[in-house]
């Protein structure tokens, strides 16, 4: 059975100062998948991923491109940026240090609109699945926990994926993060990713293919810029044995 398109590279194109960085790019992602963009250091992951929600013209200057990146059929340009950050949720690794410039009732404050207090029963069962319950669990802790240079790498991240799980998104883009993980602490997080896809659009970006062919089952491939295979991860491993 086909699955719905949930978001459409069509022909694009990205330059930044003259330079061209993502070469004409066709590309699909479904609805109900998990997609793995999979490629070396500097081959065009986040400029790819960082271009579905419109960011690459927000960090960079001259940033021109051509052809179009669709959502559910519309151009990207002409959706609102607040809608597209709302349907389409996006982390790298470097929120992991930028969240130490602020505190966890910041973050929980900007990101849901919620005070530490309002945090939800559901929310709670969210984060005790993520194995963050120790930090939750009362007032005292989280007092404790307030400051994020107190928290772990891995309890960082596992927050980082609460925050965009709680928006409820209709894609989530993980770009490079889950690298970072130790063996344990991933296959808990995939273990949940899967659990909580369901109608969702996973998009995981990684140089290490072998942490995530378990569960995805697209695949595209990326180098210096161009997608140079999409398509069945299995095929995939067949064509290009790594
Ligand atoms: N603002 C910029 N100006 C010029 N070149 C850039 C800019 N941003 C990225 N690049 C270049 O574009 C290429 C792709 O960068 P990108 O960060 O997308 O790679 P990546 O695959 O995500 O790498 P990594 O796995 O190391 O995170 C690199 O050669 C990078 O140097």
């Amino acid at each position: 059975m086909h699955k719905a398109s949930v978001i459409q590279f069509v022909d694009y194109s990205m330059e930044i100062s003259n330079k061209t960085l993502l070469k004409n790019i066709n590309l699909e992602f479904a609805e109900n998948e998990t997609f793995l963009v999979y490629g070396p250091r500097n081959s065009g992951k986040s400029l790819l991923l960082r271009s579905i929600v419109d960011l690459n013209n927000e960090l960079f200057r001259n940033v021109k491109s051509s052809g179009a990146i669709l959502f559910q059929g519309e151009n990207i340009v002409n959706l609102e940026g607040q809608y597209l950050r709302s349907q389409i949720s996006y982390c790298e690794p470097t929120f992991i240090d930028n969240i130490n410039f602020l505190t966890l009732s910041e973050v929980l404050y900007l990101a849901l609109g919620l005070k530490v207090s309002d945090i939800t029963k559901d929310q709670f069962l969210l984060l005790e699945k993520l194995n963050l319950s120790h930090i939750f669990a009362d007032r005292n802790t989280l007092k404790s926990y307030e400051h994020f240079d107190e928290w772990t790498i891995g309890d960082k991240i596992s927050f980082i994926i609460f925050l965009n799980i709680a928006r409820n998104p209709q894609v989530f883009i993980f770009d490079s993060i889950l690298d970072h993980l130790d063996d344990f602490l991933l296959n808990n997080i995939k273990e949940f990713l899967y659990e909580t896809k369901k109608d969702k659009t996973l998009i995981i970006s990684t140089r290490i293919i072998k942490l995530f062919s378990d569960i995805a089952q697209k695949i595209g491939f990326i180098a210096n810029g161009e997608i140079l295979f999409t398509g069945d991860i299995q095929d995939f491993m067949l064509s290009f044995p790594v």
